[in-house]
């Protein structure tokens, strides 16, 4: 038994001017997150409404207070990796006394969406599972049906995608897909 899949379509491909119905939309095909990316300068803010769920990456020495600020407030931090952060940086927020919950590996460069996988992301993927293998683990950028595999089978169990969900005829069926991946891969450890 794995860690719950954890489907979220990036609302960075929706229709802005009507931000609530596709937000809607999105829940009624079946997503069990929304991702929001707010990002400035140093700092990026992934906002996935709806699970009360807040992940954060902050460039600051007092990451600790920070992490205990999120918890205290309900809501619960995560972390995110640039892809050119080597995978060590994240350990000392994942082993701690107050230890971050997700870690969301970026496979595209955080900017906009429909950019290309970066396939080589997969093995921070890999060691992070093998060495943690409760955490939720995310990866957001250049996920749709033909390289979902490559994520799920390396042990994400949360998947951001925009658009291959917002492009599709059927974004009920992608996201069904999506998880169904995430399962599969799971049982096959
Ligand atoms: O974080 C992002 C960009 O910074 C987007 O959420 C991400 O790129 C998703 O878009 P797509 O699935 O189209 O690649």
């Amino acid at each position: 038994m794995g860690v719950t899949p954890k489907i979220a379509p990036s609302m960075l491909s929706s229709d802005f001017a009507n931000l609530a119905s596709e937000a809607k939309r999105m829940l009624d095909f079946g997503a069990d997150w929304l991702h929001m990316d707010i990002m400035r300068h140093e700092m990026i803010f992934n906002v996935l409404t709806f699970s009360a769920f807040w992940a954060s990456f902050c460039r600051m020495e007092n990451w600790q207070e920070l992490i205990q600020k999120i918890k205290s407030k309900a809501m619960r931090p995560g972390v995110a990796l640039k892809p050119g952060t080597p995978i060590e940086e994240v350990y000392p927020l994942v082993y701690s006394e107050n230890p971050v919950e997700m870690v969301l590996v970026m496979t595209v460069e955080p900017g906009f969406g429909g950019q290309k996988f970066m396939p080589e992301m997969v093995d921070k993927v890999r060691v992070l599972r093998k060495k943690y293998p409760a955490l939720d683990i995310e990866v957001d950028g250049g996920l749709g049906p033909s390289t979902i595999e490559m994520a799920a089978s390396a042990g994400a169990n949360c998947i951001v995608a925009g658009s291959s969900i917002f492009g599709a005829a059927e974004p009920g069926t992608v996201i069904f897909h999506m998880r169904s991946c995430v399962l599969e891969n799971q049982e096959k450890c």
